[in-house]
């Protein structure tokens, strides 16, 4: 394999060339540096100290968190044995030093401990059962395959990091695929990046609940054809039960535009779209704390600061009306959004911008509300 040296963060990291990313015999995507910051900056925050990173690659992820957090263990697990070959590579040139290689493992001790495996990631995090402060999950396409492991192999009141690339089932181009994957029904149109991440994240929540475990979105986010979501694990069956209830249903009139949701087990009506978690999507304190990070040695610092500038000033409410679709929807002429968000702020309702579209608003005004200033800017 002819490989190239890239650096991304404080990491040094051998690569495969390619043409293609989806050619490369090892699987290192540039475009994800933003994802690997922002976990970066999550991991500093909560200050997690045992790490694995269950679908590793080259080893960028893990070995990132090992330079740049103060977690002190970090595993790395990829079952393609080109990936553990370069995973160990990467390691000598991170760390100047040779891990100690055993068949399908490989154990670099120095000032933290680097564990590299070479094994299915569901053996690996059944093995290590209740192990882990955090799991990261970073698969091709949808983490669901591996979600009951991890869920075993984080510890009670860890964390759990998950990334879904399969944005065509989850944003309902596909809806079978959602349906046999996240047991959810998915919207198209304009909401399907919020639905999607709330389908995802709901998922987590009943595959949680059997466990007796409860979720707390800690932050999750849309980016970039990805979905992310860190979810701190709450130990205990009421933990669960508050989970529960706030999974629930969207409903969608796609005439006007006005959405409605409802907390419910079961939904009350037809047309329902989920089930999917209606609960806040991120910790304040969280994202704030991220947010004033020094971000100086991150990969995409401008991109991480002007997206979490958005994510720590959005309104944490389910789903936002987008201007465009809500103006054609209804016949109406696009309007500036902050000339809408003056007019609903005017008559005592709050209103952000959001980071799941640049052209949408969030806000506690109901339907009619939003439609009548858009109409009164006519
Ligand atoms: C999208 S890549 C991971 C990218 C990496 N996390 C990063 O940030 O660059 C997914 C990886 O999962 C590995 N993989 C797929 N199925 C696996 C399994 N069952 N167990 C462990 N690794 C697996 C693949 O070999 C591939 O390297």
């Amino acid at each position: 394999m002819e490989l190239t040296k890239i650096k991304e963060g404080k990491a040094e990291i051998l690569v495969p060339k390619a043409e293609r990313i989806y050619d490369a015999p090892v699987f290192y995507n540039p475009a994800m540096a933003l994802n690997r910051d922002l976990s970066v900056l999550l991991l500093k925050v909560t200050k997690a100290k045992r790490v694995l990173d269950a679908l590793s690659a080259t080893g960028i992820r893990g070995i990132r968190y090992a330079l740049e957090t103060e977690a002190e263990e970090i595993w790395l697990n990829d079952i393609s044995p080109e990936a553990f070959k370069l995973i160990i590579e990467n390691l000598k040139l991170n760390f100047n030093e040779n891990p100690e290689v055993d068949g399908k493992s490989a154990v670099l001790k120095g000032e933290k401990l680097l564990v590299a495996t070479n094994k299915d990631a569901n053996l690996l995090m059944n093995e290590k059962f209740r192990y882990f402060d955090f799991v990261d999950l970073d698969p091709f396409g949808s983490p669901m395959e591996f979600l009951d492991s991890s869920l075993r192999s984080v510890k009670r009141n860890g964390i759990l990091a998950l990334t879904a690339t399969d944005t065509a089932p989850l944003c309902g181009t596909y809806p079978k695929a959602c349906m046999r994957k996240y047991i959810a029904m998915p919207i198209r149109g304009e909401l399907c990046h919020e639905s999607g991440l709330r389908v995802l994240i709901g998922t987590a929540v009943r595959y949680a609940a059997k466990y007796d475990l409860g979720i707390e979105v800690l932050f999750a986010y849309y980016k970039d054809h990805y979905f992310r979501a860190f979810l701190r694990l709450k130990d205990g069956a009421k933990e669960g039960d508050r989970a529960l209830r706030n999974l629930g249903y969207l409903y969608f009139d796609s005439k006007t535009g006005k959405f409605e949701v409802e907390k419910e087990f079961l939904p009350s009506r037809a047309n329902a779209f989920g089930p999917m978690w209606l609960g806040p999507l991120k910790n304040q304190e969280i994202v704030e704390k991220m947010n004033k990070e020094d971000k100086a040695e991150l990969a995409e610092k401008k991109k991480v600061a002007k997206f979490l500038d958005v994510v720590v000033n959005e309104l944490d409410v389910p789903f936002f009306y987008d201007i465009h679709a809500l103006a054609r929807r209804n016949s109406l002429e696009v309007r500036r959004l902050s000339d809408i968000a003056a007019l609903l702020q005017e008559n005592g309702y709050h209103v952000s911008r959001t980071h799941f579209s640049p052209t949408a608003i969030k806000t506690d005004a109901p339907f009619e509300e939003v439609l009548k200033a858009l109409k009164a800017l006519q």
